[in-house]
């Protein structure tokens, strides 16, 4: 059977419960939008793969529930991703404070941040 891809990439959402995580991943993975707010419980993932000059790239998407009450869990997933997007409402100030919170849980683990502007 032939390799379905070449290389694996692992990232991973993180950001205040509501600001549109689950969204933003349904829409790059199906073009999909659904506008209830069912919140993640600990975390689920999407993949998609692209062929980007003739390299197939698998992106294995981690979304992880904004939820205080997860981080336990969600902790345990910053370690294996290679790229973490720190996503917030555009509509809530507050949400876009709270990225400093993320970024420094975040600093324990990881050295690089993509850091996701708008949405
Ligand atoms: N207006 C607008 N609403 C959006 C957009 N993206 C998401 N939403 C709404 O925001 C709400 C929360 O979206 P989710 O993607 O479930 O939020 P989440 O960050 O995954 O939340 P948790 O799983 O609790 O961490 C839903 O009611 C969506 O309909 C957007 O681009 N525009």
């Amino acid at each position: 059977m032939a390799k379905q891809y070449d290389v694996l990439f692992r990232l991973l959402l993180l950001g205040d419960s509501g600001v549109g995580k689950t969204c933003l991943l349904c829409r790059f993975t199906d073009n999909e939008f659904h506008p209830s707010h069912i919140s993640t419980i600990g975390v689920d993932f999407k993949m998609k793969t692209l062929e980007i000059d003739g390299v197939k790239v698998r992106i294995q998407i981690w979304d992880t529930a904004g939820q205080e009450r997860y981080q336990t869990i969600t902790k345990q997933y910053y370690r294996r991703a290679q790229g973490i997007f720190l996503v917030y409402d555009i509509t809530s100030e507050r949400s876009f404070q709270h990225i400093m919170k993320w970024a420094s849980d975040v600093d324990e683990y990881f050295c690089i941040l993509i850091f996701f502007p708008e949405w």
